[in-house]
């Protein structure tokens, strides 16, 4: 009797133990593992990793981009977030948005791996610009700009349109973290900020003092929205790291597009992706 009681209780804590590593397993940003765990269970068999790398850009080597000047001030040391004024040309800006005048699509979020459209989380148009020089000279300039990261790659450029009442609530640009792939850094650029308004807002940021910030930032902003909103201002960008030098995150990078009141916002994302091992592919 005694044998048979000592022998449930082993298979219950086999079980036991068998479920606990399947939830941690399955838990993402947990280990390794989920590096290759699957986009969809169900249907498509996509892993992560290979689902991302298909969307990392090169910049050709044989580029010859004309020089470009801006203005770089430093918002927050931990985590860090920069301003960088006059981060795109005017003729870039004005060529990135003639690029995705034929290209809008309505935006999706996703959501445990599956993409959809939900207005009430994310509300614009985004478009996949097509890679010319001029595009693969602002890849260069993103990844010039954060000193040449190792093993980490621009993501696919893509332009983001927000109409009256278009908005991105809360939320970090993450995505699928884990130690060996991630959304190492985020650049929200501004194409057009002809609107009320479409900031950029980080609730976990303080306002700094200093007026001089009142350029950049919406300094009369209303005691409901808190933390810091930079301003929509064309040609300039808002750059931040999403994790520290151990790949945990910055919690204080939650941000959200503001909905847009009046006018029309449109932004750009560059995202560089942190992919351990991973090397440009010789045909690229
Ligand atoms: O439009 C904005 O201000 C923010 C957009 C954003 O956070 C994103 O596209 O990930
Ligand atoms: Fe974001």
């Amino acid at each position: 009797m005694a044998g048979k009681g000592f022998r449930y209780r082993t298979i219950l804590e086999v079980a036991i133990i068998a479920v606990v590593i399947y939830v941690l397993i399955g838990t993402p940003g947990f280990s390794a593992t989920t590096n290759s765990k699957s986009v969809s269970t169900k249907q498509h068999e996509v892993p992560v990793a290979k689902a991302k790398i298909e969307q990392l850009v090169y910049p050709s080597k044989d580029l010859n981009c004309p020089r470009h000047d801006y203005n770089v001030h430093i918002f927050s040391t931990s985590p860090l977030v920069l301003y960088i004024d006059g981060f795109l040309s005017n003729e870039e800006v004005d060529h990135l948005i003639a690029s995705s005048s034929d290209k809008w699509k309505v935006s999706t979020v996703s959501n445990e791996g599956k993409e959809m459209v939900d207005d009430s989380v994310r509300k614009s148009e985004k478009a996949a610009i097509a890679r010319d020089t001029t595009v693969q000279c602002i890849e260069q300039r993103a990844l010039s700009f954060q000193g040449w990261p190792q093993e980490t790659f621009i993501e696919r450029l893509w332009t983001q349109r927000y109409n009256v009442s278009g908005h991105y609530a809360l939320h970090y640009d993450w995505g699928m973290a884990t130690k060996q792939s991630r959304r190492a850094s985020s650049f929200m650029v501004y194409l057009k900020g002809d609107c009320e308004g479409g900031g950029t807002n980080f609730p976990r940021l303080p306002v700094p003092k200093e007026e001089k910030w009142c350029e950049f930032i919406e300094c009369n902003d209303s005691k409901e929205v808190e933390g810091v909103t930079f301003k929509p201002k064309r040609g300039s960008a808002v750059f931040w790291m999403n994790f520290d030098a151990d790949g945990r995150g910055y919690k204080e990078t939650i941000h959200a597009g503001m909905p847009v009141k009046s006018g029309q916002k449109i932004g750009l994302n560059i995202w560089s992706w942190y992919q351990a091992g991973h090397k440009i592919p010789d045909d690229s």
